[in-house]
């Protein structure tokens, strides 16, 4: 299995690769691919980490071959957020960087699962397939936005709430990520009972937990290493799934049936295929209708705005 992280010299790219090195499966090459001079550095300082997982970095002029025979592409390349901005703030520059490393995946490893974790998601996503769709390798069981990162935050907050083992917690958020855009399903949490005021609450926090790491990191970037943590479950959950495993279930962004929008965040099996079956997610309450009701417009608007920056 090769897994070429886009990005890796940056905060989330190394502690992806850390946990990488560290649990990818026996076997696996890493490779680590960054416009930044440190890359060859990042992969070295890796490489005496004694599991058998290959590391080898790849600076600016090497995309190709950091791409050629990749199975996963994980793409946190891009510039993160500060203080008072919103992640939409963003697209001007990391659009035109998804386009040429999407353009870049499509001509070396048109066959790879990518993942996409530069923002906006909810418009770099439609981008990476409009882009894919222009080169003729779109397939959508393939792509992904990744959205894990709203759904350890979730679990997290239940089981500090409740005084639980996190890992015993379960949470689906569906939608998108950014915003109202981000709704997580906290009436079926399985074994948890919330009133409405801690779903409020919570949902709050939840849609607001990256505002609150980049403000705590008062203009120093955002979330790195928590992300870097989301990132590497969702990897190893496709992983799994590549090699056989079609027993896992992750919440992601993809292209799904159209009955919310063309892309949503929502619940798949992920197989040999990347995405086997898109699953349901389940019934909703009053309010949580609501919420989707309200946001489907803006993240609809999210979406076109991707698919005209490439047209
Ligand atoms: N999906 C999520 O849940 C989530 C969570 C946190 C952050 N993010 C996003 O991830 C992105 C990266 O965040 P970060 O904190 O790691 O930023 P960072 O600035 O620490 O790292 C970004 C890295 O990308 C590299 N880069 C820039 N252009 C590149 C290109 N064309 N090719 C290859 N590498 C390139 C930079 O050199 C840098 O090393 C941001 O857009 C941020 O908003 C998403
Ligand atoms: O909030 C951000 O800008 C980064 C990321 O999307 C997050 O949710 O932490």
């Amino acid at each position: 299995m090769k897994v070429t992280v886009l990005g890796a010299a940056g905060g989330i790219g190394q502690a992806l690769s850390l946990l990488l090195k560290t649990q990818l499966p026996a076997g696996s090459d890493l490779a680590l691919y960054d416009v930044a001079p440190v890359v060859p550095g990042v992969a070295v300082d890796l490489s005496h980490i004694p599991t058998a997982v290959s590391v080898k970095g790849y600076g600016k002029e090497d995309l190709a071959p950091a791409l050629v025979g990749a199975d996963v592409v994980l793409i946190p390349a891009g510039v993160p957020r500060k203080p008072g901005m919103d992640r939409s703030d963003l697209f001007n520059i990391n659009a035109g960087i998804i386009a040429d490393l999407i353009e870049a995946i499509a001509d070396n490893c048109p066959d790879a699962c990518i993942g996409v974790i530069t923002n906006p998601v909810n418009t770099t996503v439609p981008i990476a397939a409009e882009v894919l769709k222009k080169k003729g390798v779109y397939n959508k069981r393939k792509l992904f936005g990744v959205t894990t990162l709203d759904v350890i935050r979730s679990e997290t907050f239940i089981a500090e709430l409740r005084s639980m083992d996190p890992a015993n917690v379960d949470v689906k958020v569906i939608g998108g990520h950014s915003g109202t855009t981000i709704l997580p399903l906290l009436s079926q949490v399985e074994g948890v009972t919330l009133s409405d005021e801690e779903i409020e609450n919570l949902t709050h926090r939840i849609q607001n937990a990256g505002t609150e790491v980049v403000e705590a990191k008062a203009g120093g970037g955002s979330a790195t290493l928590s992300m870097g943590q989301a990132a590497a479950r969702f990897c190893l959950s496709l992983v799994r799934g590549l090699q056989g495993d079609t027993s896992v279930v992750e919440c992601t962004y993809v292209e799904g049936d159209g009955s919310d929008a063309k892309f949503f965040a929502q619940p798949v099996r992920l197989g040999p295929n990347g995405v086997e079956e898109i699953l349901s997610y389940g019934k909703l309450s009053g309010k949580e209708e609501k919420a989707k009701a309200d946001m489907l417009d803006g993240l609809k608007k999210d979406i076109q705005t991707g698919v005209d920056f490439v047209k």
